[in-house]
This record gives C-alpha cells, sequence and structure tokens, in this order.
C-alpha cells in the first residue's frame, strides 16, 4: 500500500531537466517505493515531456517559475543558468503532503531509499564543496504555506548568496551545520560525482556503499552521448568520461532506455511546440492550476487524462520493478553458462541493442588469451581508461612498484 500523505518531490522547468526527471522517477518505481512521486514542472516543458513524465511519476504539477536573475552570483559559480533553481521553492506549497523528500532531477538512484522519510524536516547532506553547507540536492522538508512564504519573502528581500536555492536554504536553515547531527544525511545519499576529481581514494573505498547519485555541476548526464558500440561514454566535447564516473553515467542511459515506462527524446520534444502556449498555473492560491495526471498505465501515456486532481490514490503500476540491487561499482554478477555481463548494462532486463553487444563483448572476452587481456589492459591505461577497482586498484599498483622495485 502507497504511503499517500508522503511523497519524493522534483522539478523540471525544461525539457532537458524532464529527461533527468523521468530516470529519477523511474529509478524510485524500479526499487519499488512506497512513497508517491511528484515533479513540478513549468511552462516550458512541451507536452511529449509532459506525457512520458506522466506515465512515470503520480503526480506533474505545474508551478510559476521563480527567477534570481542573479548574474553576479551565479557567475562566480559559472552556472548563469542556475537562477531558475529558486523554484524548487514552491515544493514547500505541496501542503496535500505530510512530509517530502526533494531530488533534484540530476539523480541517480540505486536503491529503495525510502528509509529518508524516518529523517526531520530540515535534513539534507554536506556539500562537497563546503560542507558546512548543506547540497540542497537532496532534502527532507515538511510542507508548509507559512514557510513557503517565508522563504518567497526572503528571497524577495535578500537574495541568494550564490543566486540559486542552495545559497538561500542555507541562510534559511542555518542551524542545520550546528543544530541537529541526525539532521545531517550520510553523503551517499547525495554522492556529487565530483568526489571523483576532488577526493578519489574515498570515492574508491565508499563508492560501493552510494545509494543516490549526483550528477552535480555543468555536465549532466543527457549532455553526454553513449555509444552502444563501444559501450563508451563520452562529454559533450567528445573526450571520454573519467573511467570511474562511466559505470554511473551507463547505469543513467540503461535506466532511460529500460522499457516498462516511456522515454522521450529531444524529437518528440520538438514535434510539440504547442506545449508553449500552455497557460502557467500558480501554486499556493486556490486557483491554482494542477496538471495532475491520472495514469492507469504508465507504460501508455498517451491514456492519461487530465482531471485536475491529485491522483493519490492512482499510483502507476510497478510492472517491472525489481528489489535487486544493482549498483554500478559492483563487479558484474557471473551468470548462468558461464558469460558475463557489464555491470551497469547487464542489470537491464531491456532488449536493446545495448544487451546484445554486452552480450557480444562479454563472449569476446572470455575467449581472449592472457597476453591479448595483457595487451588490452596496457592499451586502455594507456588511454587514461584505468581500472581503479580492479586490476589497477591502489594496493595493486603498490605491489607491482614493490616488485619491481625489489
Ligand atoms: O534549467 C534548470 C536548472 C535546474 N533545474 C532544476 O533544479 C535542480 C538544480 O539544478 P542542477 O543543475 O541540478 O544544479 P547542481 O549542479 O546540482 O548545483 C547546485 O546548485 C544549485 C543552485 O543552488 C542547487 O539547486 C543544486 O541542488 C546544487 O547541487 C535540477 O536538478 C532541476 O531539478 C531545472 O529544472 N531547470
Ligand atoms: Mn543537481
Amino acid at each position: 500500500m502507497p504511503v499517500t500523505d508522503q511523497a519524493f518531490v522534483t522539478l523540471a522547468t525544461n525539457d532537458m531537466y524532464s529527461q533527468g526527471a523521468l530516470v529519477l522517477g523511474k529509478c524510485l518505481r524500479r526499487h519499488e517505493t512506497s512513497r508517491l512521486t511528484v515533479v513540478m514542472v513549468t511552462l516550458h516543458v512541451s507536452q511529449g515531456a509532459r506525457a512520458a513524465l506522466a506515465g512515470v511519476f503520480h503526480q506533474v504539477k505545474e508551478v510559476e517559475v521563480l527567477d534570481s536573475s542573479d548574474w553576479a552570483h551565479l557567475s562566480m559559480m559559472g552556472r548563469p543558468e542556475l537562477g531558475v533553481t529558486l523554484t524548487k521553492l514552491h515544493c514547500w506549497a505541496l501542503t496535500e503532503y505530510t512530509k517530502c523528500v526533494f531530488l533534484d532531477a540530476d539523480m541517480l538512484v540505486l536503491c529503495n531509499v525510502d528509509e529518508l522519510f524516518d529523517r526531520e524536516d530540515f535534513s539534507a547532506a554536506p556539500d562537497p564543496g563546503w560542507p558546512d553547507c548543506f547540497n540542497s540536492g537532496v532534502f527532507i522538508f515538511r510542507p508548509s504555506l507559512q514557510t513557503h512564504g517565508r522563504l518567497l519573502q526572503r528571497a524577495k528581500e535578500n537574495g541568494s548568496f550564490d543566486g540559486g536555492d542552495q545559497g538561500l536554504l542555507n541562510s534559511f536553515f542555518s542551524d542545520w551545520a550546528t543544530e541537529d547531527i541526525s539532521k545531517h544525511l550520510p553523503f551517499i545519499y547525495n554522492l556529487s560525482t565530483s568526489t571523483i576529481y576532488t577526493y578519489l581514494p574515498a570515492f574508491q573505498q565508499y563508492g560501493r556503499e552510494a545509494k543516490i547519485i549526483h550528477f552535480l555541476g555543468a555536465v549532466k548526464p543527457w549532455h553526454c552521448t553513449y555509444d552502444h558500440q563501444k559501450g563508451e561514454v563520452s562529454l559533450g566535447d567528445g573526450s571520454l568520461c573519467h573511467p570511474m564516473l562511466s559505470p554511473f553515467l551507463k547505469q543513467w542511459w540503461a535506466e532511460y532506455w529500460r522499457p516498462g515506462a516511456p522515454s522521450f527524446t529531444q524529437a518528440d520534444v520538438w514535434q510539440s511546440p504547442e506545449a508553449h502556449h500552455q497557460k502557467a498555473g500558480s501554486i499556493g492560491t486556490t486557483h491554482q492550476e494542477d496538471l495532475s495526471l491520472h495514469v492507469e498505465q504508465p507504460s501508455t501515456p498517451t491514456a492519461s487524462k487530465e482531471t485536475g486532481t491529485h491522483s493519490a490514490d492512482t499510483p502507476p503500476a510497478n510492472e517491472g520493478a525489481t528489489s535487486d540491487w544493482t549498483h554500478p561499482l559492483d563487479p558484474p554478477p557471473v551468470e548462468e553458462g558461464g558469460s558475463f555481463g557489464s555491470g551497469a548494462l547487464e542489470s537491464s532486463q531491456s532488449e536493446e541493442p545495448v544487451l546484445e553487444l554486452s552480450a557480444s563483448i562479454a563472449e569476446v572476452a572470455i575467449h581472449r588469451t592472457a597476453e591479448e587481456e595483457d595487451q588490452e589492459h596496457k592499451r586502455q591505461w594507456e588511454e587514461g581508461c584505468a581500472d581503479y577497482l580492479g586490476k589497477d586498484a591502489f594496493d595493486n599498483i603498490r605491489k607491482k612498484l614493490d616488485k619491481f622495485l625489489k
């Protein structure tokens, strides 16, 4: 039975971030959350994207865009686009729920994380850049129109020290750093991928315990290109991503293409320009336009109907859900018949070309000689694709060095 007065909430103000929200919603469902799921959308989210989101989330709620337009502070972070993150503040107006967990749309949930609802308002994880501040990508809160009003008031009067929601929220919940340690979420609930660059040994040590991955920063998974043929993920400029990041990006794409709920492509999105004529609703007023959609068949979003009411009693079906632990950093499981899967992609039940390809790569790998293996390993090392969790783990490198220096 779903818990109908608690919800996971996310936000998408455009179709790009809607892709992230879609993956997030799919992950939550696949890991059988017992809570409802809500995505707040704004004017510029197209009908195509909304339909896809409605196939995954219990509620698609239109809210007004709030933008700090604070170029000075935002450019200090190199992220002028983040003014709209103030729109996040509207989650406090979702008073049909007693407790919520907000998750950024650039999150990958790796297992069931319903235990987050045991935490109290206001809980969050430290920000990797300034750990006395919390990162506003994951937080537990109790919706309240009073808090919503106070936050908006503060935004109007004082702005935000970083131009986005995180600065404002840290000023508002300023005792988070010192008041109550139980309100500090473990970092594994908001493991920023930037840690790969800032503290690689810790990432190696604890990365396997991660429950939620946060693709924090300017480059998001949907900016990357996934080459099914080569099984490689490259960044926008064509360069290959960091080898430690690759399993998570592949997992993100596997979730994106996982069947059982619709995905949408930019092509779908561009085909629906009528989206831009949607009227914006305003949250927190009696005239708000609630675009929540009843969803009977998540796999057929076009069958959804707009009701104007909240659809807590008709959660999307959970077909295809699995509670399997499919951590991208886990070694690929040995399957019957002795063939190996490809880690992240292996977890997909999809019949996408991805899977067929991973199987053929596995077969090739099995028939390789030891010498060929060594050569391949050397080639990957030289290309900067080190296997930090396996052959190239610190311990193994040290052993090699010790042997060499003897
Ligand atoms: O054009 C945008 C930009 C952001 N978002 C939403 O706002 C969230 C935050 O933006 P994001 O690009 O994820 O920011 P981060 O790179 O994670 O940067 C940090 O700084 C932001 C601004 O303070 C905070 O919102 C983040 O939680 C914090 O992790 C996204 O995940 C989306 O849910 C949109 O819908 N549209
Ligand atoms: Mn984020």
